[in-house]
């Protein structure tokens, strides 16, 4: 359920201690809850986690939270400003303590264009996104919720992190007591 990228962690391991690229490279740590990227806010920088988890989750015009994804180490953040030039498309927020590696977008670019296996790992990255983005619609349309939940609750299992209720009733889409319920249904009401 959580997504990493150990082959753009071990890279930006590398950059950071190379004498040529390490001055281009910060880290930046945050604690639970705190925000990093704010939905519609304009960015100057990128970055890529070092340590820890986030949520993405988009605000909708009715003021509802939908979970986009849970990330992890190596996944990189902010992208869509240095690539796109447009604002950001919704909001990061630590559910663990983070420790993010930084790099500002006119870095980033450069990054993108001089060093090829920096420029290679992120289009992975993106096709892997776009490919696990694809997958989660598909679920969530061939399979009941019902079907869905308890493969759901066995990944958190393996995953040592508390997420709240709050958290898997915005990415599945449902209300808390929606899913109060279909936790009652499959005997198990706390996650
Ligand atoms: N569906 C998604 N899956 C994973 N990460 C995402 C998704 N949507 C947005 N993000 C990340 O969240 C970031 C929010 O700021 P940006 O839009 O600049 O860049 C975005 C991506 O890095």
């Amino acid at each position: 359920m959580i997504k990493t990228n150990l082959a753009l962690l071990q890279l930006m391991e590398k950059l950071s201690a190379d004498n040529n690229t390490k001055g281009a490279i910060t880290l930046r740590n945050l604690s639970v809850r705190q925000q990093l990227i704010q939905q519609d806010q304009s960015l100057q920088h990128v970055y890529v986690i070092r340590s820890g988890v986030i949520k993405c989750f988009m605000t909708e015009e009715n003021e509802k939270d939908y979970i986009l994804d849970f990330l992890g180490e190596g996944e990189l953040l902010g992208e869509i400003e240095a690539i796109r030039r447009m604002p950001a498309s919704c909001t990061v927020e630590a559910i663990t303590p983070l420790t993010v590696y930084v790099i500002s977008n006119t870095q980033f670019r450069h990054f993108l264009e001089t060093v090829p296996a920096f420029n290679a790992a992120i289009m992975e990255l993106l096709v892997n996104r776009v490919m696990r983005i694809s997958e989660k619609a598909s679920r969530q349309q061939l399979y009941t919720l019902a079907e869905i939940l308890p493969q759901l609750l066995h990944t958190l299992q393996s995953q040592h992190i508390t997420f709240t209720k709050q958290d898997l009733s915005e990415y599945l889409g449902i209300s808390v007591r929606s899913l109060n319920r279909m936790l009652k249904d499959i005997g198990q009401t706390a996650i």
